[in-house]
């Protein structure tokens, strides 16, 4: 007999290991390493995934438990994939069963539902029969009944269930299900044309409508849903059954798919012949794809060098050769126009997979994949995780984009995942950006190009010292520099100013709109041209204050302002959930002054009408893209010119591509640089760069104005020349000096416990304990030469968010040198210091790479 090894769905370090289960004869044939099981667990029943299979266990065969179910007939997973999710678990010290739960479709995350039956021959005493022989009855009729399905019907008789199933008169048993069935459509059959004739001429005369039914499937003789059977022929679907009872047709259930896009006309575009300089940056990237290697390259080309015609003639090679391809793009710019330009070039063989579609949607786009339907994926971060099993090449757009972290466990980073997996299948991965992360670019210096034509003579040096992308030297990552440099068709970048806010207020002007600004709008208004406005809100808040005590509304759970919403009048923590009805006085002093505060796009859409009467604007940020659909009602209106000003928060910044756009403005360009994270220059640096870059993408030439109180701050001056070189080399000499990534890698430990003193001795110990270890392998402690520690680690300190959910937060920094085994080094540490953690009630949760220092 064989024994399944099962990874139980158990998120904990403790459970964090397989368990074995013997596959009954029942189940045989069915189990497969990526196989979803049942299986019972501690006295329940689990969902949980097959990672290996064997011939006999690690205990006596006897004591082992069988497995419950197979629940799926094809295995969710490949044993790749599985693979996959156990490198992940390694690369970002996380429990095997959070990874492979992050590849499964939200669809099958089962859970497990209780079901109530009568236990068989058992004698209902009298007195029992009398006060619960409705319960009886009902399962009587129908059993086994669902748990909650009979609390629905008896509400009141949860403790009577209860002391039934004690009694032994009651049965419970377990199952795993899927949240969501699939949908099937009765779908008609027709038999072959001999057999169809045949039956046409067997029909009597006054059965007409049957006739005709069988005649139009002679002419169309492709399966049709009943339903539409029925509305073409004009008839009832009483004639098709009859049909189908007479076995001259046939009817069946089929799955069908939820066509998230079904109904949208996707015009056929043809490749484009490519410009000088997209031949030569396509030219190594298609002989990867051609000859099978895997490779990584970093296209960096300027905002409208026409990277995504590149990436669509790379996937065209990569069909060619009958493999498949992946497209991760930030969730935000799943706008319709990147969706559009590959369903054109490619049609149904595109799946798309977002966080906006329903899980019924997605699923079924997933299975589009998993069944050789669909050979491109696009999607969000997860999208990496696609089951295709022949992959030739995977595309990263906007690879510097924050949202290719995730930031719950898995805390996986989709590009190193991307990497990975290329590997395996040998196939090519292109990092595209106007402007790459400092860690890929640096990545990519160090590792030298043919085409250095492009590079500057400093950027040998900002290589140098760096670590590579990945977790170890030894599956670095060193992507081929591939630059874009130009603009197709001989476009200029738009000409950018940049006005001091503050001499806009010497001169009297304490309006939104600088001088600038208001005329080059008002110009824009009077050509009839678009122009695009960007309101820099991170670090923002729209809190709510009190002008005569200074109170500020705080989340009772977490401590952080709550943030006014409009629409709903009320305050809401956007870390837990809470929400509280905005106050009318001050809770703290009773003062009516108490105001909302911030500068949100809902003020600027007001200055906007006031200072220009009649001005039509879109305004798009969380509050207006609520809704599905929305983002692409607000992108269409505003591509058909029926808006003068697309107005919005970083949403408005990426991938869209307006021909009638000569105008961007960004209001309060420097909110976000006082943030205490070390990669806020490098995030504003990338925002304002690729706003900039919506301007003039077409014949009109576009201009670009940067409000600002921080003309200096190298983030925002050096927008003006697009001069992502300049800054690069700056900002790479002062992560070199803190050892900051690239130089250095991180590894945040956070510790959180509902006691503040419990908490603050636990991390002291915690940390000292981390330093002892570290000195103790000879990490720690500057050489004689006066070289850095190789590990160093710092803290505890409150974190950032020193209260979430009711939990008080510490946290550790690890800092070490990239040539450091501080993976092995830190999984080993954490094992051994779980224990102690969890008697005290403490939690520990740990950040390999963290991408947000907040
Ligand atoms: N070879 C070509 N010939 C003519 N037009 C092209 C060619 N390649 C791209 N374009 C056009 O140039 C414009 C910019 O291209 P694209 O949007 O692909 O640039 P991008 O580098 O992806 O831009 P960004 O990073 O700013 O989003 C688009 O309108 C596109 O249709
Ligand atoms: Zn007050
Ligand atoms: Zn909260």
């Amino acid at each position: 007999m064989s024994v399944a090894r099962v990874i139980v769905d158990v998120p904990s370090r403790e459970t964090d290991r397989p368990f074995d289960y013997l596959i009954p004869p029942r189940l045989e044939g069915w189990v497969e390493v990526g196989s979803r099981v049942a299986v019972p667990f501690g006295g329940r029943t689990l969902q949980g995934i097959v990672v290996g299979l064997a011939e006999d266990a690690s205990v006596d065969l006897k004591r082992l438990k069988e497995l419950a179910d197979v629940l799926d007939a094809v295995p969710p997973l490949s044993a790749e994939l599985v693979e996959l999710g156990e490198w992940m678990s390694r690369r970002w010290l996380c429990p095997l069963a959070i990874s492979l739960q992050a590849m499964l479709p939200a669809a099958l995350k089962g859970k497990t539902e209780k079901y109530i039956t009568l236990a068989r021959g058992a004698q209902w005493p009298a007195d029992t029969l009398e006060t619960y022989g409705d319960l009886k009855q009902a399962l009587e009729r129908h059993s086994p009944l669902k748990m909650s399905g009979l609390l629905q019907q008896f509400p009141d008789r949860a403790d009577a269930i209860k002391k039934l199933l004690k009694a032994g008169l009651l049965e419970e048993a377990q199952k795993v299900e899927d949240r969501l069935s699939v949908r099937t459509v009765l779908t008609v059959f027709a038999p072959e044309p001999d057999a169809l004739r045949e039956g046409i001429a067997a029909i009597p005369a006054r059965a007409a409508k049957q006739r005709e039914t069988l005649e139009y499937l002679l002419a169309h003789p492709e399966p049709i849903a009943q339903q539409r059977l029925a509305e073409e022929v004009g008839t009832g679907t009483a004639t098709i059954r009859a049909l189908a009872d007479k076995g001259l047709l046939e009817l069946r259930q089929v799955e069908e798919d939820r066509d998230p896009y079904a109904g949208r006309n996707f015009p056929q575009s043809a490749p484009m012949r490519l410009t000088p300089a997209q031949a030569e940056a396509f030219a190594p990237i298609a002989g990867a794809v051609a000859e099978r290697r895997h490779d990584v390259f970093l296209l960096h080309g300027v905002t409208g060098s026409g990277k995504t015609e590149i990436y669509l003639q790379a996937i065209q090679k990569c069909l060619d050769q009958d493999r498949e391809a992946i497209v991760l793009v930030p969730e935000i710019s799943l706008t319709p126009q990147m969706v559009e330009r590959f369903k054109s070039r490619f049609g149904e063989r595109v799946a798309v997979m977002h966080s906006r579609l329903s899980n019924g949607e997605r699923y079924d786009e997933w299975r589009r994949i998993r069944d050789g339907r669909a050979q491109v994926a696009i999607g969000a971060r997860s999208a990496i995780f696609a089951p295709f099993s022949r992959i030739g090449l995977i595309v990263i757009d906007e690879e510097h984009e924050t949202s290719y972290k995730q930031e719950e466990s898995p805390k996986y980073h989709a590009r190193d995942v991307a990497v990975e997996r290329a590997r395996q299948h040998g196939a090519a991965v292109v990092l595209g950006s106007a402007t790459p992360s400092l860690e890929t670019y640096a990545a990519a210096i160090a590792r030298g190009t043919a085409a250095a034509g492009a590079r500057r003579a400093y950027a040998a040096s900002a290589g140098e010292g760096t670590t590579a992308l990945s977790a170890s030297e030894d599956d670095a990552i060193r992507p081929v520099y591939v630059p874009l440099p130009e603009r197709v068709g001989d476009r200029p970048l738009p000409g950018v100013t940049i006005v001091d806010m503050r001499e806009e207020l010497k001169l009297g002007n304490r309006a939104m709109f600088s001088g600038a600004l208001a005329d080059a709008l008002r110009a824009r208004l009077e050509r009839g041209e678009q122009s695009v406005l960007l309101l820099n809100r991170r670090g923002y808040s729209t809190f709510v204050m009190c002008r005569s005590c200074g109170y500020t509304a705080q989340c009772p759970h977490c401590d952080i302002a709550l943030t006014y919403h409009r629409g709903s009048q009320n305050l809401r923590c956007h870390y837990c959930g809470y929400a509280e009805r905005e106050p009318s006085v001050c809770p703290s002093c009773q003062s009516p002054h108490i105001r909302f505060f911030g500068t949100g796009t809902q003020k600027v859409e007001e200055a906007l009408s006031q200072t220009f009467p009649g001005i039509r604007v879109i305004r798009m940020d969380v509050d207006t893209t609520s809704e599905k659909g929305s983002h692409e009602k607000w992108l269409t209106q505003f591509r058909e010119r029926r808006a003068d000003v697309l107005l919005g928060t970083q949403m408005v910044a990426k991938g869209l591509d307006f021909p009638y756009v000569t105008l961007v403005g960004v209001l309060a360009a420097d909110s976000a640089l006082k943030l205490p994270d070390f990669r806020a220059p490098e995030r504003t640096f990338q925002l304002l760069t690729q706003v900039a870059g919506r301007a003039g993408r077409h014949e009109l030439p576009g201009e670009v104005i940067i409000q600002t109180y921080e003309p200096e701050h190298p983030s925002v001056a050096l927008v003006r020349h697009h001069d992502y070189a300049a800054f690069t080399e700056q900002e790479l000499g002062h992560r070199r000096k803190l050892g900051y990534p690239p130089f250095g890698r991180l590894i945040s430990i956070t510790l959180s416990h509902e006691q503040a003193p419990a908490l603050i001795a636990m991390g002291q110990s915690f940390a000292s304990k981390l330093r002892e270890r570290a000195s103790a392998a000879g990490l720690t402690g500057s050489n004689a030469y006066g070289a850095p520690n190789a590990l160093e680690v710092l803290g505890p300190v409150a974190s950032p968010i020193p209260r979430l959910k009711d939990r008080y937060r510490f946290q550790c920094m690890i800092k070490y040198r990239g040539d450091v085994d501080a993976l092995g080094w830190t999984a080993q540490a954490l094992q051994e210091l779980a224990e102690a953690a969890k008697r005290t009630g403490a939690q520990i949760s740990v950040d390999v790479d963290p991408q947000m220092m907040l």
